[in-house]
C-alpha cells in the first residue's frame, strides 16, 4: 500500500479505467416479457396513427350535430336508430341524415356521424342490462357540437411520432404506449455484465452451515444486489478461498466472460492478501477515506477489475462511492445525485481521512435535508448499515463536527 490517495483522485482513476462500459450494445427485448425496467437505446417512432379510426368516446348513440342542434331538456328530438355498432371487428355502414345508431366506446364512428350524444343524455338512461334489445328509437334532450365525443385518428399520436424517447427506464406506461403503436418488441441496452467475486476460505454462504472461525458471505450477496440495482447483470458469482493459485484461476475465468471483475477482501496487510498476490498487474492503493481504504484498480487479460476491501461495510460504501454512478451511467441511468444536508449530530473523525458515517434522513419541514447518524463507524457493522439510508460524508480536514454543520450526502 505503497500511496495513500484523496478519494476524488480514485473515484476518477476508476471512472477512467470503466469509461469503455459505456459503449453498450442493444438487443431486442418483447415488451410482454423482458422490457420492464430496461432503458431503452433508440427512439421509438409510431408506424401508423393513434387513434387507428374514427371512434367513439362514449357508450351512446351517433348522430349528425345538425340532427340534434335544436335538443333540449323537455324539448327531445326523436330519431329513428339504424343499427348497433359495438368495439369489434367491422365496418359500420355510413349513417343516414336524420337517423342514429347505437354506439359503444371504443367502435368505429360511422361515415356520416360527427356527434356522440351519451346514452345519459336520452331516454335510455343507460344500456345496463339493455343486452342485444336492439333500440328502435332515442329521444335526445341535449345537443352536441359537431366533433364532441368522437376521437379523431391520430389525434393522440401520428404517424411518424416519437412516442417514447432513447434512454427511457421502461415503465409500464411506456409498454402501454408501445404496444397500443403495435410495437411487440423494442430495442434496449445490454446490461454491464459484472463478475462478484467473493474471496476468503472463512466464508461459507447464507444457507451454509458455518464452521468454527467462518462467517456467512455478505458481500457477495450485497454487492450483486448492488450491481443489479444500479442497472448491471451479475454475469458470474464466485466465492474463492484464500489461494492465489485459485484465486488467479477464478479471476482469469470471470474476466473471460464479463466485462468487469469485482472482487471483495485480500486487499489489505494482512499475511494472506490473495487478491494482491494473484493480481500483480494491477494498481493497489490506500484511499484517505473510512471505510473502504484499501482499493485495487487495474485489469486482468484486457478486463477491468476492481478490488473492494473485505468488510462488509467498506464493500458496500466502496460501491456507491466508486462504482455505483460509473455502472448507472454506462447502463443509461441518470447518477444519484449527492444532496447538501445538515447534521442533526455532533461527530468525530479520523484526520487526514473522509469518513462516510452511516445515517438516516430526518423528515421534517425544514427547508434543507437533515441528516442524524446510526451506529457507530465500524466497517463490520452491517446491521447500522442496513438502518441507513444515507452516508454522510465527513470531509478529510475535519476531526470534528457540530449538529447544524452542513455535509455532503450519499442517498442509498
Ligand atoms: N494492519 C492493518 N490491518 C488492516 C488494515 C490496515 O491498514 N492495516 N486495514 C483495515 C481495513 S480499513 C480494512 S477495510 C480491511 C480490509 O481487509 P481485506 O480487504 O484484506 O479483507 P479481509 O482481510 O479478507 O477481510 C476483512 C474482514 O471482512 C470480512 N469479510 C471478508 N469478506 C467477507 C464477505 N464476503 N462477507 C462478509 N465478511 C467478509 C473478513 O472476515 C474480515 O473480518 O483490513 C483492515 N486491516
Ligand atoms: O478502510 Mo476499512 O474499510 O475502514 O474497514
Amino acid at each position: 500500500m505503497s500511496e495513500r490517495v484523496d478519494v476524488e483522485l480514485h473515484r476518477a482513476d476508476v471512472a477512467e479505467l470503466l469509461a469503455e462500459l459505456a459503449d453498450r450494445p442493444t438487443e431486442e427485448v418483447s415488451i410482454h416479457r423482458d422490457a420492464l425496467g430496461r432503458v431503452l437505446a433508440h427512439d421509438v417512432v409510431a408506424p401508423g396513427p393513434l387513434p387507428r379510426f374514427r371512434n367513439s368516446q362514449m357508450d351512446g348513440f351517433a348522430v349528425r350535430a345538425a340532427d340534434v342542434a335544436s335538443a333540449a331538456p323537455g324539448a327531445p328530438v326523436t330519431l329513428p336508430v339504424a343499427g348497433d355498432v359495438a368495439a369489434a371487428p367491422g365496418e359500420p355502414a355510413p349513417l343516414e341524415p336524420g337517423t342514429a345508431v347505437r354506439i359503444m366506446t371504443g367502435a368505429p364512428v360511422p361515415d356520416g356521424a360527427d356527434a356522440v350524444i351519451p346514452v345519459e343524455d336520452t331516454d335510455h338512461v343507460t344500456f345496463n342490462g339493455a343486452g342485444d334489445t336492439p333500440a328502435t328509437k332515442v329521444e335526445v334532450a341535449r345537443r352536441r357540437a359537431a366533433g364532441e365525443f368522437v376521437r379523431e385518428p391520430g389525434s393522440d399520436v401520428a404517424a411518424g411520432d416519437v412516442v417514447l424517447r432513447a434512454g427511457t427506464v421502461l415503465a409500464p406506461h411506456h409498454v402501454a404506449a408501445a404496444a397500443a403503436c403495435g410495437i411487440a418488441r423494442l430495442t434496449v441496452l445490454v446490461p454491464v455484465s459484472v463478475a462478484v467475486v467473493s474471496t476468503g476460505s472463512e466464508l461459507v454462504p447464507p444457507d451454509g452451515e458455518p464452521g468454527p472461525g467462518q462467517i456467512w458471505d455478505a458481500n457477495g450477496p450485497a454487492l450483486s444486489a448492488a450491481v443489479r440495482a444500479a442497472g448491471g447483470r451479475v454475469g458470474l458469482r464466485l466465492t474463492v478461498p484464500d489461494d492465489p493459485e485459485t484465486v488467479r484461476v477464478g479471476l482469469e475465468r470471470a474476466a473471460a466472460l464479463c466485462d468487469l471483475v469485482l472482487t471483495t477482501g485480500g486487499v489489505s496487510q494482512g499475511a494472506y492478501e490473495v487478491v494482491k498476490d494473484a493480481l500483480p498487474e494491477v494498481t493497489f492503493r490506500s484511499v484517505a477515506m473510512q471505510p473502504g481504504g484499501p482499493q485495487g484498480f487495474g485489469r486482468i487479460a484486457g478486463t477491468p477489475v476492481l478490488a473492494f476491501p473485505g468488510n462488509p461495510v467498506s464493500a458496500q460504501v466502496s460501491f456507491v462511492v466508486f462504482l455505483r454512478d460509473v455502472l448507472r451511467r454506462a447502463g443509461g441511468l441518470p447518477p444519484v445525485e449527492r444532496v447538501r444536508a445538515v447534521l442533526d449530530d455532533a461527530v468525530v473523525s479520523p484526520a487526514g481521512k473522509r469518513q462516510l458515517l452511516r445515517g438516516r434522513w430526518v423528515h421534517d419541514a425544514g427547508a434543507q435535508p437533515r441528516v442524524a447518524v446510526v451506529g457507530g463507524p465500524g466497517s463490520h457493522l452491517v446491521a447500522s448499515m442496513a438502518a441507513a439510508d444515507v452516508l454522510i460524508d465527513v470531509p478529510a480536514a475535519a476531526t470534528t463536527l457540530e449538529p447544524g454543520a452542513e455535509v455532503a450526502a450519499w442517498p442509498l
